[in-house]
């Protein structure tokens, strides 16, 4: 139920608000005087002393961009106490000099009933105001009495500032909603950090909204853990990382890594997609064990004696001795590089006692200083290194997957049982570049091979040992400089780095295979093969991951019917949530788009639409060669009713580079393609593009097309036809069509 708002009550909230900016102004402009006082501190000093100034001057930098970014939609909420306490909820916490709060985070407890108090359940709360602004303005108030005995709990809290976040024009990139959560969402964002929680929700019903607000509250309520070990953020494409990439700075949360699946091995930014099969096919847990057996088959004794010359001695090794060496160094259960160490050394040994028991036969006296002499001889002959690597050689990732794919004869004595269709697939050209279903593959190569020797190691050891020694100088510069509870030594020792560009907890992360994150957050998680949950598996070994999909929209052909099937390689013990409310397409698109995968056999969750569009979905017909024009026509009929905001249109891939063509004859620099073209006022996908963004209009080409390109069509026209948040135009080849 809403009050009316008396001018008196504006008045009074612009007041307060005034307040509030006038405080976050003094905040500023003290941690501005801050960090003149740093950086004005005398030049000299120890380098230790030099470089504490530094990270301390960084720190101060970072606070002030962080108080820059909360600026807009300072405060959006007051909550009344039945006390007749008032408690202003914004985007961070303010308290005044006297270290009254004046203004409370959004993620502390306290706040939490400005989104979970109802009328059957008020948790204290007599009342809850909606406060909307614009730059440092009041526009509006709206207020819930929550106290008032026969109140029907009503579904959603704040409906008038929902309704104008949900029907603001779209701008190609996800804003936050941290002012209009939602009950059902709110739990969810402050559910346990522990173990593996899984969000199912229909298109619409602020999965990604909820994923990224939860990181944000994650990384506020567990700052000293999580700010160390890192938190990651994996979505499906670059699209989808571009669209998401406003919302935690916007929350005041950088220090989160965001990764496309394709980008989680360091070194390879994968982009391409294989064909559908072959993608099914690298995902499949059964390449664990071809990988597992390609390595072993990397160890192997020659079939044959082996002559090598040790000066003018010929000495002939028996396969016996290898495999001897071999076996040694398989039973230290170790990767095959690290492994490789004791074959070396083993193989050696006894290629040693070959030799001195030769030369001893032939007369020879032989002392203990000629033995290691005699090793080294053996060590550094080349004779010696081709016998030993031929037997076991040190091998990387990629030129394990990269043989793997180009020698079809080797890999089909790997995979004897498997039919010959499912070896072609994998079959391609040596320098074909990887794709972003290899990159599982390289991460578990990289495992079973474990780290080559190389130059590098030593570095990174040292690295290591200076982090240690930073991080032990950061805890004493805070005792010294009494700034604890401001910073941690991780934060602080980031900045210690004595040369080259300073690394956040998040950057390191993001370059180190090994890294291990405090938490994980996945969306679009009904697309993850069981390849990439055992590598997302192994950069989060605590298990404490939030993954939010919706089994309907995957594209995979092999992709799983439940969430337990679809995460069984990560864990099998994990706690679902459902969203059950739709936040983004209208009533009418909604159960058009339902309507239209049931009957097409998809499987959905239905879900329940916030609100009606003014505008009813449309449907051309339209057969080829006129397609490009009855689309022109819709754009153009479409920009009639509004040119204001964002308008895609989603096609089979197959029609993209024609409609893309035909409509920039007639829009111009209007007109973007995929990606790239997200930002523009007009932009042309496939429906994979498509996944996770909104537009405030879409035109879908061809739906029969869209359905028969690819296994599970279905699942791309669904998600197609629920990217609009206003209006939808479908044109179809044949009129009995849908
Ligand atoms: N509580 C809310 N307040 C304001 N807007 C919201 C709220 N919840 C969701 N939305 C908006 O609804 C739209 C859909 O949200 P989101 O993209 O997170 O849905 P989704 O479940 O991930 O969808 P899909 O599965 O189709 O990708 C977004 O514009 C989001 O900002």
């Amino acid at each position: 139920m809403s009050e009316p708002t008396s001018a008196s009550e504006l008045d009074r909230e612009q007041d307060y608000l005034f307040l509030l900016y006038g405080r976050l102004d003094a905040v500023k402009a003290e941690a501005q005087r801050e960090l003149e006082k740093v950086r004005m501190g005398t030049a000299g000093g120890t380098h230790q002393a030099r470089s504490e100034r530094d990270a301390m001057a960084r720190i101060y930098e970072d606070r002030i961009a962080q108080l820059r970014e909360v600026n807009d939609r300072l405060a959006f909420g007051r909550l009344e106490t039945t006390e007749g306490d008032l408690r202003y909820i914004g985007r961070i916490g303010l308290r005044d000099a006297d270290l009254q709060p004046l203004l409370l985070d959004w993620r502390v407890p306290q706040a939490s009933a400005f989104y979970q108090a109802t009328a059957a359940h008020p948790l204290g709360i007599r009342a809850r105001r909606h406060l909307s602004t614009q730059g440092r303005s009041i526009t509006r108030i709206e207020d819930e009495v929550l106290d008032a005995t026969g109140l029907d709990d009503r579904p959603l809290t704040g409906e008038s500032a929902l309704m104008a976040a949900l029907t603001a024009q779209r701008t190609g990139r996800m804003q936050d909603i941290v002012g209009t959560i939602q009950a059902e969402q709110d739990r969810i964002i402050r559910s346990d950090l522990r173990g593996v929680m899984v969000v199912q929700g229909g298109p619409g019903t602020g999965k990604t909204a909820v994923a990224l607000h939860r990181a944000a509250y994650l990384l506020y309520t567990f700052r000293e853990r999580l700010a160390s070990s890192g938190l990651l953020v994996v979505g499906p494409s670059r699209s989808f990382l571009q669209y998401i990439e406003q919302v935690l700075p916007s929350l005041g949360e950088t220090g989160v890594v965001l990764s496309s699946v394709g980008g989680l091995y360091p070194g390879v930014d994968a982009r391409a997609d294989d064909a559908p099969e072959t993608a099914a096919v690298k995902g499949s847990a059964r390449m664990t064990d071809l990988l597992r057996r390609a390595v072993a088959s990397r160890q192997v004794a020659p079939a044959e004696p082996q002559s090598v010359w040790i000066d003018n001695e010929r000495l002939e090794v028996h396969p016996g001795l290898i495999q001897r060496a071999i076996q040694k160094a398989q039973d230290s259960r170790k990767p095959h590089n690290e492994a490789r160490n004791t074959f070396v050394s083993s193989a050696l040994a006894a290629l040693t006692n070959q030799l001195v028991d030769q030369l001893r036969e032939g007369g020879d006296t032989i002392d203990s200083d000629d033995v290691r002499m005699l090793r080294e001889d053996l060590r550094s002959s080349h004779d010696v290194r081709v016998l030993l690597n031929t037997a076991w050689l040190p091998l990387t990732p990629e030129k394990l997957l990269r043989d793997l794919y180009a020698r079809p004869q080797w890999l089909a004595t790997l995979t004897p049982s498997w039919p010959a269709e499912r070896r072609a697939l994998l079959e391609r050209d040596r320098d074909a570049e990887f794709t972003v279903s290899d990159v599982p593959l390289l991460d578990e190569a990289a495992e079973l091979l474990g780290e080559a020797p190389t130059q590098t190691d030593a570095s990174e050891k040292e690295a290591r040992r200076q982090r240690k020694r930073d991080i032990e100088n950061a805890e004493q510069a805070i005792a010294n400089m009494d700034v604890e509870g401001m910073v941690s030594a991780e934060a602080l020792a980031d900045g210690f780095a004595e040369s080259g560009p300073r690394l956040t907890a998040a950057e390191r992360a993001a370059t180190d295979r090994s890294w291990t994150y405090g938490h994980i957050v996945v969306d679009e998680a009904q697309e993850l093969t069981p390849m990439q949950w055992r590598l997302l598996r192994r950069r989060a070994p605590l298990r404490s991951f939030t993954i939010v999909g919706d089994i309907a929209q995957a594209s995979s052909s092999s992709a799983a019917g439940t969430w337990g099937e679809a995460i069984r390689a990560l864990t099998d013990d994990f706690r679902l949530e459902e969203l059950t409310v739709n936040y983004r397409t209208p009533a009418q698109i909604a159960e058009l788009a339902e309507r239209i995968a049931e009957e097409h056999g998809l499987r959905i969750t239905r879900s329940r639409s916030v609100r009606e569009s003014e505008w009813a979905p449309v449907r051309i017909v339209a057969a080829a060669p006129v397609v490009a024009q009855a689309l022109v026509d819709a754009v153009e009929a479409d920009r009639a009713i509004s040119t204001a905001g964002t308008l895609a249109v989603i096609a089979p891939d197959a029609d993209v580079p024609e409609l893309h063509r035909a409509l920039s004859a007639r829009f111009g620099p209007l007109v973007g393609l995929g990606v790239d073209g997200l930002q523009a006022a007009i932009t042309v996908m496939g429906p994979r593009t498509s996944k996770g963004l909104e537009f405030d209009s879409v035109v879908v080409v061809d739906p029969d097309g869209i359905i028969g390109a690819e296994p599970r069509g279905v699942s791309s026209l669904y998600v197609a036809l629920t990217r609009a948040t206003q209006r939808l135009t479908m044109i179809t080849r044949t009129a009995d069509m849908f």
